[in-house]
């Protein structure tokens, strides 16, 4: 589908609810540093031809600009012209949306998901178990056990998205980047934020875990 024939109007939603969620999660302070960028699909999906609205690379995502997105192709190419410059991770964007068909792609660094893929996710993966918040996923069984993929952080983001294929799990809507962060995904921006902030409780619950465990239980 080519990038003119998306409607204006829905160019459009994308923006403005990238822009909310920018806002949200800024409010949280998880976008420190410039750290962080968010996407949205708009059209039609193909394997190899898509499209979506992407955070630039390098901006204070605390601000609020009007040059704070842009449009890109499945290769990351931008689709108008414009001085911006895509995130410097729309590679990783690319590969799971070509990988998964989803509809929005949120990457954050925050402490709890640097910590924990340091500390727990040394063997490729960090398990959780039992934690409520699993069911975010759509996962219902009892007790659920789940293996969130942990990648290498590599400087050369190519090669980031080149390992993504062999990792990816498609019942975990996720992948922790070693001491990096997390990008989470969904069918839409409501869903990949439902899963965000669920992983992001995870791995809030494992960090004071294993701190409960240096403490005599009463
Ligand atoms: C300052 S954080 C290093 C780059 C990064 O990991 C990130 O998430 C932000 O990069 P972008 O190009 O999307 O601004
Ligand atoms: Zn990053």
């Amino acid at each position: 589908m080519s990038f003119d024939n998306i409607t204006l109007e829905e160019k459009q939603q994308a923006l403005d609810d990238l822009r909310k969620v920018k806002t949200l999660f800024a409010e949280r302070n998880w976008f420190p540093g410039t750290s962080g960028n968010l996407s949205i699909r708009v059209g039609e999906f193909q394997e190899d031809d898509f499209h979506f609205a992407v955070t630039a690379s390098g901006k204070d995502k605390s601000v609020n600009t009007p040059q704070d997105f842009l449009f890109v192709d499945q290769n990351g190419q931008a689709c108008e012209t414009t001085t911006l410059k895509p995130s410097a991770e729309t590679l990783i964007h690319c590969e799971i949306y070509r990988l998964t068909g989803c509809g929005a792609v949120f990457h954050v660094h925050t402490v709890y998901n640097n910590l924990i893929s340091e500390w727990l996710g040394q063997t490729g993966v960090v398990k959780a178990q039992g934690i409520e918040l699993i069911k975010a996923f759509n996962i219902w069984e009892e007790n659920a056990e789940i293996a969130i993929p942990v990648l290498a952080n590599y400087a050369h983001i190519p090669s980031i998205a080149a390992e993504i294929p062999g990792v990816l799990n498609p019942e975990i809507p996720g992948i922790l980047l070693q001491n990096h962060g997390i990008c989470a995904w969904g069918k839409n921006a409501f869903e990949a934020k439902r899963h965000l902030e669920a992983f992001e409780f995870i791995f809030e619950y494992l960090y004071r875990g294993l701190l409960l465990n240096n403490v005599p239980k009463r």
